[in-house]
């Protein structure tokens, strides 16, 4: 979730950071921003002398890094993002323009000139939304700068070469680096600190709020973003649209948007002396009770930290079906649902307002009813419905996330304290009911159902006749294939037990002839023919030895030219992102979540190649390589 509304808007979009410097990553990942990195490979030779100001220089220098990506994602990859964002950091002394150091003379000379002085930190910015229309690529691009300024103290030669030989300045304009050791070189700072150390964060949310929420003539004294404006400045508008909208709506609830994100977040919200919600500050009074100055709250944090309450508010609300309740009936009593579901009133009372409190219902003197999200991801019955994963989470996930510390400790998974079992066949041995078989496949149905079309239109697979989905369980991804690409039959292979209890998830009323259920174990049976092979969520659950038997038997089979499709959350290459990724690896499956490149190596040690990666910006991604022909 991110907290900041304005960054929220993001959230469902591709986002590509155009840099491959660490401390943007991390400005951006603090504030909760989903991105892919893809650095620039724009070489910062800008002719220095031809621009006026120095701001000029890095505005030009980000704007180009963020072209070239976008261009390059465009032709090269066939992957146009959203929005792309460059930067570049300068510093500014008498006159001169710092950029890194090339050597340690280099940074030698460049901190000899700040030292004792005052210079000035420019960071400039381009966010590029991108569009393709005829498969041209149209781009609307926005640029700003921000200026910080620093003083150096005085600073001996032996200090700056002990500075020099820790290596810090290399890849820092100007040869320093604030947030670390350099940070001991400086007297003061005026300005945002975060524009020195590569991003200048403020400035960015309030050029979102321009991008996205520009000002509405019927409230004047929002018109300028001086700060970013407070939340409930954005409840209820849509993109672009705020120029009808009105702002009188509630204040202080968040609420969760038809994509099922959160839009807004208020709950850390405060007043500043003009009345004006001013997002994250908390204002410090002194003795008479005057604003002096604000702390910032770590909402990050506190989001964490009450993270488990709000899960199990929803887990609870889930188990008790009361979504589906509120469905079938509308507005309702607490009263009258306590009843209904053989609850107290009290209790009942206090978990529909939490759930009102995170969005999930609405609450209104008829009593309470879904939002459009609940409707359609946590009723149990909806297409797109997530009821059996969540399910999933609170009998199963949870448990094992409870003994997370021994997880840790041990290194191993904790299906013993959880569950009183040490369990490695999941259907044969902790799946043994027929209840919990059929929660965890509906599990996989959700997440299969949600993913399905991004997974089978990542690539065009209109070239192949039959495919074969290993694991492919209740098939929601093979219809999905078949009604994408209609000449494409499909079988799923699964477990007997597995195959056994699909009848429950096909669709209704639709032809399903193209697909077939063969039941059968990929690690031990031959594998039924097929130009395409699909592994969805199936690599990152084995441990290596596993993936050795399946790999060798899926590229024994697999003829040459034809194909393997890999659908997984890919990390980025520092591991980091996506966290539902890294924090699915949390409870220590005895598989692991790989990057982009480690999957290619991979499916390379197995015979394929052309190893190719989309990041659909969905839960799943994909990855496709071809059966290495025989003459290669
Ligand atoms: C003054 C200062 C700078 N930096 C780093 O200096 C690099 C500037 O170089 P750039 O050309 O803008 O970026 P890059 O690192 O080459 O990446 P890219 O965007 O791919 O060109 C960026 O890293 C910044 O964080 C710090 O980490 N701390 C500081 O106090």
């Amino acid at each position: 979730m991110v907290l900041n509304p304005v960054l929220g808007k993001l959230v469902s979009k591709r986002v590509v950071l155009a840099s491959a410097s660490p401390r943007r990553q991390e400005i951006l990942t603090n504030v909760g921003l989903r991105f892919e990195v893809v650095p620039s490979w724009f070489k910062e030779t800008l002719e220095k002398s031809s621009f006026t100001a120095p701001y000029e220089y890095a505005v030009e220098t980000a704007k180009q890094k963020a072209l070239e990506v976008a261009n390059r994602m465009h032709v090269k990859h066939l992957r146009t993002p959203d929005v792309v964002i460059g930067a570049d950091t300068i510093v500014s002394v008498d006159e001169q323009i710092l950029e890194k150091p090339v050597d340690k003379q280099d940074a030698y000379r460049m901190l000899s000139r700040l030292n004792g002085k005052e210079h000035s930190v420019f960071t400039g910015v381009a966010i590029i939304h991108c569009h393709s229309k005829d498969n041209q690529l149209e781009m609307d691009i926005t640029d700003f700068y921000e200026e910080t300024k620093v003083k150096f103290s005085e600073l001996s030669e032996e200090l700056l070469w002990e500075y020099i030989h820790s290596g810090e300045p290399m890849d820092k304009a100007g040869g320093y680096g604030i947030q670390a050791l350099g940070g001991m070189l400086v007297e003061y700072v005026h300005g945002d600190f975060l524009n020195v150390v590569g991003f200048p964060l403020n400035h960015f949310c309030k050029k979102l709020a321009e991008l996205y929420y520009p000002p509405s003539k019927h409230n004047v004294q929002r018109k300028k973003y001086d700060s970013i404006p407070s939340v409930d400045t954005f409840e209820n508008q849509s993109d672009g649209e705020s120029e009808s909208s009105n702002f009188t709506k509630q204040k202080g609830a968040s609420k969760l948007d038809s994509s099922g994100t959160y839009s807004s977040e208020a709950v850390y919200a405060s007043e500043n002396s003009s009345g004006v919600r001013t997002g994250f500050t908390v204002p410090l009074e002194n003795q008479n009770g005057v604003s002096q100055s604000a702390a910032k709250l770590p909402s990050k944090i506190l989001e964490l930290m009450d993270g488990f309450r709000a899960s199990k508010a929803l887990f609870v609300a889930s188990k008790l079906k009361i979504f589906d309740h509120l469905k079938d009936k509308g507005p309702m009593k607490a009263v009258d649902i306590a009843n209904d579901v053989g609850t107290s009133v009290c209790g009942t009372e206090r978990l529909l307002d939490a759930c009102a409190s995170l969005g999930l219902l609405e609450k209104t003197p008829q009593g309470y009813s879904n939002t459009d999200s609940a409707n359609t991801y946590l009723a149990s019955d909806g297409k797109y419905s997530l009821h059996g994963y969540i399910i999933h989470s609170n009998d199963h996930l949870w448990p094992l996330f409870t003994n997370l510390e021994s997880a840790v400790k041990e290194g191993s998974r904790q299906n013993h304290r959880a569950f009183g079992k040490k369990a490695d066949d999941l259907f044969k041995d902790y799946y043994h009911s027929q209840e919990v078989k059929q929660r965890f496949m509906s599990a996989m149905h959700s997440i299969a159902h949600l993913t399905a079309r991004d997974v089978a239109t990542a690539f065009d697979l209109s070239q192949f006749k039959s495919a074969c989905d290993l694991g492919g369980c209740t098939g929601a991804l093979a219809h999905e294939l078949v009604q994408v690409y209609p000449n494409l039959k499909v079988t799923v292979f699964d477990l007997p037990e597995v195959i056994a209890n699909t009848s429950y998830f096909q669709p209704s009323g639709q032809h399903t002839a193209p697909v077939t259920f063969v039941s059968g174990d990929f690690f031990k049976d031959s594998l039924p023919e097929a130009d395409l092979y699909i592994l969805s969520r199936v690599l990152h659950d084995w441990p290596d030895e596993k993936i050795h038997v399946l790999l060798s038997k899926v590229s024994a089979v697999c003829r040459p030219g034809n194909a393997l499709l890999v659908a997984e959350t890919v990390l980025d290459e520092q591991k980091t992102h996506p966290s539902v990724a890294v924090l699915q690896s949390l409870s220590m499956t005895e598989g692991k979540q790989r990057s982009g490149s480690e999957y290619k190596q991979l499916l390379e040690k197995y015979g394929f190649t052309d190893v190719q990666i989309k990041i659909t910006g969905n839960l799943l991604d994909v990855v496709l390589c071809f059966k290495k022909s025989l003459s290669l």
